[in-house]
This record gives C-alpha cells, sequence and structure tokens, in this order.
C-alpha cells in the first residue's frame, strides 16, 4: 500500500524541509513522504527503503527483502515506490488503529497540491495486487471523513464493489485462488474537503472463454459456485437451481471447492453487496435468471444425424434454457443448431439461407451465446455500480487504483494471455517513463552531472504488439481475420504466415503452431489455434435475432441497439478493443500523480512461510527495482516545481512571519 507510517514531528506527519539526496520523493512529484522516525516500538529489520541499502545488487535487494518477509514485514520502500512481498496469511496489520497512524501518499498529495492521482499497482497473479487496492480503499475510508449520511453511503458503496465484483470477475486459476479475470480502474472522486463524493470502475477485458470451459483444478466464476451452492429455495425452483456438478459449466474441470473459500458464505457477502450498491429484488433475479440460463445453455448437448448435421440430444434442456430467456424453445433450437447464411454476389447482397451446422459449429455457437450473455451481464453490472455511484454534489480531485489482471505464463497461452501480458508491458512501460526515463532525461537536460543507468526499455516489446506499421501481432491477427473469412482453421494458417513477417524481431520467435513473444517478465509462447476466431469477437446474427426475440427486458437491456451487421465496415476486433482501451488507460494515467505499488509473490505454493529466491530474484530483476534503487539514489530525493515548492512552504519563509 502507498502509505507511509506518520511521523511524530508536525501535526499533518509531513516532513517540513526537502532531505537531501538518496531518500523519498521522485517521480518528479514529492509523492510519499518518509517517516522523520519509527514511532513503533518494533525494531527495523533490514532497511525499510531499499535506497538505504550498503550495496545495490539484485542479492542485496533480495537479502533484504527476505529478512523482512521472514519477521512479517511486508513492504520496503524505494522513495516514493512501495515493494510489498505477499504474506499468504492475514498479518492483523489493517486494523482501524493501525490505519488511522499511517499516511497515504495519494490522499494526501491530493489535498495538500490539488492534483488528481493514481496508483498503479502491478506485480505477477497471486502477487497481491487486489488486496493492495482494497487496502487502500479501506485506507481511503477510514481517514476521508465526512460524517454526512451521504459521504458514509458512497463509502460503504465503493467498499461493496469489491465482493460484488470480484464474484463476477474473479475465479480460481493455478496460480491465484482469487484471480481477477478482468481490469479495474477505479476513479474515487472527492469534493474540495476531500470527502468522497463519486466513484467511477472502469473496467478492462473480462477472460469469457472461462464461462465455458476451465482447465483441471481451476473454476469458473465465483458467482457460478456461489449461486449453485447458496441458491435460496425460490430461486432452486423458479430458475431450476442444483448443485455445481449437474452443470457441464461448473463440472468439467472437476473443481467445485476452494481451500479457504466459503462459498455460501460469499453468496451472502454478494447479495449484500448488490444491496449496498442499490441493486433491487427485481434486478438481482434478473442476474440469477440470466445466470440461470447460461447454466443450462451449457448442458445442452447434441447428436449426429443421418447428415452429419448437429441435432439437440435433450429437447427438454433447451425448453428450460428457452423457458428462462423467455424465447421460444424453436428460435433457440434452430439458432444453436443452424446458422443464417448470407450470398454476396458481385459485392451485392445475394440469398439469405439457413445452413445446418455440424456438432463443433453447433457447441461452438452453444458457447457463443453463453459467453455473450455473461460479458453483456458483467458491463451491466459495472454500469449499474456507476449509475449507484455518481458523484453527488461537485468533485474537486480524484484518486484512481488500478488493479488489472497481473502477468501469467501457464502451459498453454492463447489469445487471453496475449491481452493480458500486453495490458502488463504497458504498465511497465509507464513505470519505465516515469521512473527510470524521464528523471534521467530532466538531468541531462539541465546538465547535472550524471552517469546514465541503463535498464530494458519494454516498449520495444509494446511496439510488436501493437504497432500498425510494420504490422505486430495484433495487425496481423486483424489482417488475418479480414482475409480468411468464415473458416477458422484457415484464418489461424494466415495469421502464421503473417506473423514470419515478425521474425527478425529479436522479441518474438515463430514455433510450430505457437509463437513466442519475449517479455518485460518473460519468454511466453502462445499457440496459434483458436486466436483469430477469439480476435473476430463477433455477436452473430444468429444470436442477435435470438435475443431480439426475447419477451424478457433484462434482455434487451444487456443487448441494446447492436451493431449494425448490415454496415459492411469491420467492427472493431477483441484486439482493437484492448489496444484502445489500453492506450486510453496509459493516457488516462498519465494526467495524475503517479504512485507505485510494486508486488511480489514469494512463492508458487501460496505458503505464509516459504520464501523461493529464485522466484523473487526473477520478479527483482523484471520489476527493474536494481534500476529503481540506483536512481533514486543517485538523483534528488526532492524534486518540485518553483510554484509548488513556494506553494507548500511559503510559511516557513521569514518575510511571511510578520
Ligand atoms: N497483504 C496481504 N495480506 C494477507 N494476504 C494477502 C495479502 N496480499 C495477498 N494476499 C493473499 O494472496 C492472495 C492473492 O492475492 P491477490 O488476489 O491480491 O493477487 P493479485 O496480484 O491481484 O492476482 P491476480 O493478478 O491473479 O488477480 C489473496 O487472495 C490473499 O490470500
Amino acid at each position: 500500500m502507498a502509505v507511509t507510517k506518520r511521523a511524530g514531528r508536525n501535526r499533518d506527519g509531513a516532513q517540513a524541509v526537502p532531505q537531501g539526496r538518496g531518500g523519498g520523493g521522485g517521480g518528479g512529484q514529492p509523492a510519499i513522504r518518509k517517516a522523520a522516525y519509527e514511532t513503533g516500538k518494533k525494531k527495523e529489520v533490514g532497511v525499510s527503503d531499499l535506497t538505504l541499502i550498503s550495496k545495490i545488487s539484485n542479492e542485496a535487494i533480495n537479502d533484504n527483502l527476505k529478512k523482512r518477509f521472514e519477521n512479517g514485514e511486508i513492504y520496503t520502500y524505494i522513495g516514493h515506490v512501495l515493494v510489498s512481498v505477499n504474506p499468504f496469511r492475514d498479518l492483523g496489520i489493517y486494523t482501524d488503529q493501525v490505519l488511522q497512524s499511517y499516511q497515504e501518499a495519494s490522499y494526501y498529495n491530493m489535498k495538500a497540491y490539488s492534483e488528481n492521482q493514481c496508483v498503479i499497482i502491478s506485480g505477477e497473479s497471486g502477487a497481491g495486487k487486489t488486496e493492495a487496492a482494497k487496502r487502500i480503499m479501506q485506507y481511503i475510508a477510514n481517514v476521508s471523513g465526512g460524517k454526512d449520511n451521504s459521504i458514509q453511503q458512497i463509502k460503504e458503496m465503493v467498499l461493496a464493489t469489491n465482493p460484488l465484483l470480484e464474484s463476477f470477475g474473479n475465479a480460481k486459476t493455478l496460480r491465484n485462488n482469487n484471480s481477477s479475470r478482468f481490469g479495474k480502474y477505479l476513479e474515487i472522486q472527492f469534493n474540495a474537503q476531500g470527502e468522497p463524493v463519486g466513484a467511477n470502475v472502469q473496467n478492462y477485458l473480462l477472460e469469457k472463454s472461462r464461462v465455458v470451459g476451465q482447465i483441471r483444478d481451476e473454476r469458473n466464476f465465483h458467482i457460478f459456485y456461489q449461486f449453485t451452492k447458496g441458491a435460496s429455495q425460490e430461486h432452486r425452483t423458479n430458475f431450476g437451481i442444483q448443485q455445481p456438478s449437474t452443470y457441464a459449466y461448473t463440472s468439467k474441470s472437476k473443481c467445485y471447492d476452494v481451500a479457504g473459500m466459503d462459498d455460501v458464505a460469499d453468496f451472502k457477502d454478494t447479495i449484500n453487496a448488490m444491496s449496498v450498491i442499490g441493486m433491487t429484488k427485481p434486478e438481482q433475479d434478473n442476474l440469477f435468471r440470466m445466470l440461470a440460463a447460461i447454466l443450462w445453455l451449457g448442458n445442452v448437448s447434441y447428436v449426429e444425424d443421418e447428415e452429419g448435421n448437429a441435432s439437440v440430444r435433450d429437447q427438454s434442456v433447451i425448453d428450460f434454457a428457452s423457458y428462462l430467456l423467455e424465447v421460444e424453445s424453436a428460435h433457440v433450437n434452430k439458432a444453436l443448431t443452424t446458422r443464417i447464411i448470407e450470398t454476396s454476389r458481385g459485392g451485392r447482397r445475394g440469398s439469405v439461407y439457413d445452413s445446418p451446422m455440424n456438432i463443433a459449429q453447433a457447441t461452438a455457437s452453444r458457447d457463443a451465446l453463453a459467453k455473450t450473455i455473461y460479458t453483456k451481464m458483467f458491463d451491466w453490472i459495472v454500469q449499474r455500480v456507476n449509475q449507484s455511484l455518481r458523484a453527488r454534489g461537485a468533485a474537486a480531485h480524484s484518486i484512481g487504483i488500478l488493479d488489472i489482471y497481473g502477468f501469467e505464463i501457464f502451459e498453454k497461452n492463447s489469445f487471453e494471455q496475449l491481452c493480458i501480458n500486453y495490458v502488463n508491458e504497458k504498465l511497465q512501460q509507464i513505470f519505465i517513463q516515469l521512473t527510470l526515463k524521464t528523471e534521467q532525461e530532466e538531468y541531462e537536460r539541465e546538465q547535472i552531472q550524471w552517469t546514465p543507468i541503463k535498464y530494458f526499455d519494454n516498449k520495444v516489446v509494446c511496439e510488436l504488439i501493437e504497432e500498425k506499421r510494420p504490422p505486430g501481432v495484433f495487425a496481423a491477427l486483424n489482417d488475418a481475420c479480414a482475409t480468411a473469412h468464415a473458416d477458422p482453421g484457415a484464418a489461424d494458417q494466415t495469421f502464421v504466415s503473417r506473423l514470419n513477417a515478425l521474425s527478425g524481431n529479436p522479441n518474438f520467435a515463430p514455433r510450430q503452431g505457437q509463437f513466442v513473444i519475449r517479455h518485460y517478465a518473460g519468454d511466453v509462447s502462445y499457440a496459434v489455434e483458436g486466436m483469430t476466431d477469439k480476435n473476430k469477437d463477433l455477436v452473430t446474427k444468429d444470436i442477435l435475432n435470438l435475443v431480439a426475440q426475447s419477451g424478457n427486458d433484462f434482455v434487451h437491456t444487456i443487448f441494446p441497439d447492436e451493431v449494425d451487421q448490415d454496415n459492411h465496415r469491420r467492427p472493431p476486433t477483441a484486439g482493437d478493443k484492448i489496444k484502445a482501451s489500453a492506450n486510453d488507460l496509459v493516457a488516462t494515467l498519465m494526467k495524475c500523480t503517479p504512485s507505485y505499488i510494486r508486488t511480489i509473490k514469494p512463492n508458487e505454493s501460496k505458503s505464509p512461510t516459504e520464501y523461493t529466491d529464485t522466484n523473487v530474484m526473477h520478479q527483482i530483476k523484471y520489476l527493474g527495482l536494481q534500476e529503481n534503487v540506483r536512481i533514486r539514489r543517485a538523483g534528488f530525493a526532492y524534486r518540485q516545481t518553483f510554484e509548488k515548492f513556494i506553494e507548500r512552504f511559503y510559511l516557513l519563509s521569514p518575510a511571511c512571519s510578520s
């Protein structure tokens, strides 16, 4: 957490005089102000700020973090950057009393300097980003005053977004039992007195493929288990809800429970969070009805008829899904076994007819419907949260907290990992730009004597993925989607041939059916199969026709006026969307004063005692901590524009004393 122990010296805990070289500050802003002295009784283990270590090396940083970790000290600074090592246990340090004794840099700076702030939390999957984000929210709620009812209500709602969005957007993965499968930028708006008056959530790319399948020992989104285990009798009767083993979408990976997680209790928290946010019972029922529809759609299976076409195995399953979606069962049957084909002649539209699908195509179309409903529902939840959190009164400033899915490498990596890792590259790029690059450039510009400190600039990897010309990975994918039309296998092949153009790139290597990207955090091998299909991300005409016939108002709400499919301009692909939102995010973050939290995962076993040197060393290296320490140590601890310096310290001038 970007929080420092409050110093005893000044009333507000601020250090009145700028330090000399080599301490806190940095990033061009006095982001975190360090304590003048430790007020706690505990003896400091190692150094609490890595700029103070005697010798700068990856090994020395590791030794220091390890010593502190083993002593229950998970937070260590590098000037204004906070390094946090996941303790995998409750340290009992987040009590109200402890929170009150701390001073969080972004909140303080927002009030003191009237600047919008952002906290960028990064680190690999399971390193502790979401927990850190929650602690910051808890801290802000704790110290931001406001006895007023509406302020209290905003605080409660902001905190309630966590259990709600986690239920629908988090899942157990091999790397993390509560892994965020979507990205989130929460912006809390404050009035001139520093009281929260509203908030806004921006969500990024939900991993929707998880709705219809998970690998062994992973689960679907938490909500599916919460609902099936904890549903009320009313929902069980009306929506046909049984235990998770009943449904293909929650039983294929044979993983129903997560150690330390109580789905039934969590379900109560989810419902409670919905109520706090202001979701009415009918609104909640709408969501549960859609969840039930998804679960029952997953149970639709097919047999092959004499012509090799897919035919529904058990009509009663379709009938029940149709009842939930409020669509005639014949329409669902048709949408899941045939597809609309449109002929064109000489660029003109020809005739339209239904073509039967084989089992693989029918299964894909069933899954597409389930995934689409879930994504639309998730977007609706975020919108609904934003509607309730709309600012009451004038917002003067804001603090944004970015908690995005962490960098991940699995045995098999697909389009989802490419997008997740791409966003992580973009965040690393911001960190490099603002902490390693700009500062050195500034010294050079101001002709301050400076020995350049080398670091790996991952800009080249961002370009490899996102450049239009020469075409990067996303452009190659788009190109393949545009040229190879309906057959996904052919599109994947075209993609492979387009990728060949990248083979000279040192951060790229084509492999048989795969390609490797040398990311800042490690080499990842991506499987080509299915990538173009995922990139296309089309809501098919068949699905749109189906939902258009629904008698359920909520279905129409989540599928508002869909893209005009007759418009022949290519709709944005999933790659286009993630690229655009990642670049918007970067632009938003660049407008704020940043604080950074670099989270570290000490072991793979999620053990509270194990500290695996090789794992941590790898993270220390790719996070660029050593370079960060070098620059912070050699650079000026306090760097501020003259205007802001005056604004902050004019009272100390003798000229102001009379
Ligand atoms: N400060 C902390 N105190 C106690 N436990 C923690 C702390 N931070 C993380 N954990 C434990 O580690 C788990 C993983 O942390 P978290 O979900 O925050 O990781 P993440 O970086 O957000 O991962 P992902 O990218 O997969 O979403 C938590 O569920 C919790 O059990």
